[in-house]
């Protein structure tokens, strides 16, 4: 299992937006502002319907990261922490009480 995490995906990207690099895909969509990077977003979005309704698991890989990669970047943009979302998620976990019981199941 990979030790990569999105936590550190999002370090990464922060990193290359602030770089103005000519070569960073990253710099240049922050470049290109909000509309166009929300777009990108969304393009990746239905790229990933597409292939998991293809059943191709290496294209649903593939465009997942794509789509994880470009709602990162967006998200810099918006000024919007990672930690942000995944304290929304654990506030819907906590509200349905299924946190303790998925716990319990790794047990
Ligand atoms: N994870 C990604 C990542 N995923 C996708 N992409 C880029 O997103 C761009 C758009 O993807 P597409 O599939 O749409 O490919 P495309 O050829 O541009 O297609 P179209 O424009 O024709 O639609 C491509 O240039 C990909 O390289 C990414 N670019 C960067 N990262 C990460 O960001 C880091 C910093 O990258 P740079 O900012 O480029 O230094 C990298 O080390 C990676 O960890």
């Amino acid at each position: 299992m990979t030790e990569f995490t999105l936590a550190e995906l999002e370090r990464i990207v922060a990193r290359r937006a602030a770089s103005g690099d000519a070569n960073s895909w990253t710099a240049k969509l922050v470049a290109g502002g909000i509309g166009k990077a929300a777009k990108k977003l969304g393009e990746e979005a239905v790229e990933t319907v597409i292939a998991s309704l293809a059943q191709d698991r290496a294209a649903v890989v593939a465009e997942s990261a794509d789509l994880l990669y470009h709602l990162l970047v967006v998200l810099h943009m918006r000024g919007v922490a990672l930690d942000d979302v995944l304290a929304e998620l654990e506030g819907r976990t906590a509200q349905t009480g299924l946190q303790e019981k998925a716990a319990r199941s790794e047990e």
